[in-house]
């Protein structure tokens, strides 16, 4: 029945293949890997290399890795981002919509359902599902739903809500969250970040001379740090750490899923395979940049992860859930969108 709504939340995260069938993990994969935010070639070069290279090759590893996790709900990512809406949706009189960069549903399937059920809607609030702002998960997530809403000529407006890294309630939550599993003994947490090539953090440089050129880039102050995804990653682990009480020695970062050369480094797989030679012996790792369980929590860290680290003479490995539905997380998310102005 429709609401008199005049503002809806729009959760919107990355997108999974609609199935582990191998022509779903195609159609996905080129999808994603044909976004110019992701893998920034020529366009033409593009083609050759993901539709006569990449995917070939990878779809059916892909699709293999997901029917690991899939569950009978359909993919974690999905399924968990649904869940997140659904918990908000107890605590908001608002509409909760989600929305995929890849895959299903588009915001513009969500526009057009949220208009159609509420059609004195005033403005839709977009809160993309990254802390960190990436040009490949962030900004082309933006970027997307306001293509997308520009082209739909709709009658309502469109707030998109900033990354989050720094927030104090968001940091308060994923501290709470990480708690529990420091309670038993440990050696070292791991906060594992997905990775992206060195040269998505020069162009995102908005100064143009910061980012990987100057020394501790990251530690010194800059503008170009409103768009630095390893500046914004490096804050939300020391305030985590800091609120947590873990001494600088018992953490570290590095960066996962790289797919090429000249990625951010330290590789966590290697990381994972030098740490028990190093004394760490039981760990626990944690991945912050996801906000949602996927494939790349579950299946990269928590089996494939986890195998490299024991193999290697690790003890324990334990993998921290992402703040998918954590009540901290929801009452933050409740608290953000209730305390934001109409514009
Ligand atoms: C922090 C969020 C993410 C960034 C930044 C990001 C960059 C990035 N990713 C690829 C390539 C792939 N990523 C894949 C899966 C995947 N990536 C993210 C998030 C970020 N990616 C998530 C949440 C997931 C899981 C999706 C799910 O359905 O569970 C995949 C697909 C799986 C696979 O084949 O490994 C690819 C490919 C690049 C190239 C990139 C930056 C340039
Ligand atoms: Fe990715
Ligand atoms: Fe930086």
């Amino acid at each position: 029945m429709a609401t008199k709504a005049k503002r809806a939340l729009l959760l919107m995260n990355l997108g999974s293949p609609d199935s582990t069938a191998v022509k779903d993990v195609r159609r996905y994969l080129n999808e994603f890997l044909m976004d110019g935010r992701v893998i920034d070639i020529p366009y033409l070069v593009r083609v050759l290399l993901v539709k006569g290279i990449i995917v070939p090759f990878r779809a059916p590893k892909s699709a293999e890795a997901y029917r690991s996790i899939w569950t009978k709900e359909g993919s974690p990512l999905i399924v968990l981002t649904k869940q997140l809406q659904e918990a908000l949706q107890h605590q908001i009189v608002e509409p909760v919509a989600i929305a995929m960069r890849y895959g299903n549903p588009s915001p513009k399937q969500a526009y057009d359902h949220l208009l159609k059920e509420h059609p004195e809607l005033e403005e839709v609030v977009l809160l993309p599902l990254y802390p960190h702002y990436a040009m490949s998960s962030y900004e082309t997530a933006v970027e997307y739903a306001k293509e997308q809403y520009e082209k739909g000529h709709y009658p309502f407006k469109l707030h998109t809500i900033q990354p989050f890294y720094d927030d104090a309630d968001y940091i308060d939550a994923l501290a709470q969250s990480i708690q529990p599993y420091t309670e038993e003994a440990y050696d070292h947490i791991l906060f594992s970040y997905h990775g992206v090539p060195q040269r998505h953090i020069r162009k995102s440089d908005t100064t143009g001379c910061h980012c990987l050129k100057v020394n501790n880039c990251c530690e010194t102050a800059s503008p170009a740090h409103a768009t630095c995804y390893r500046h914004q990653l490096v804050v939300t682990t020391k305030l985590v750490a800091e609120k947590l009480g873990i001494p600088k020695e018992k953490y570290s970062i590095s960066f996962q899923s790289r797919l090429g050369k000249g990625w951010l480094e330290p590789f966590t797989d290697k990381r994972l395979e030098a740490m028990p030679g190093e004394g760490i012996k039981k760990l626990l790792v944690a991945c912050p940049a996801f906000i949602s369980d996927c494939l790349e929590t579950i299946e990269e860290i928590g089996e494939e992860g986890k195998e490299t680290f024991l193999h290697a003479g690790g003890e324990s490995f334990t993998l921290i859930p992402c703040l998918n539905t954590h009540p901290a997380w929801v009452n933050t998310i409740v608290k953000k969108f209730g305390n934001l102005e109409m514009s």
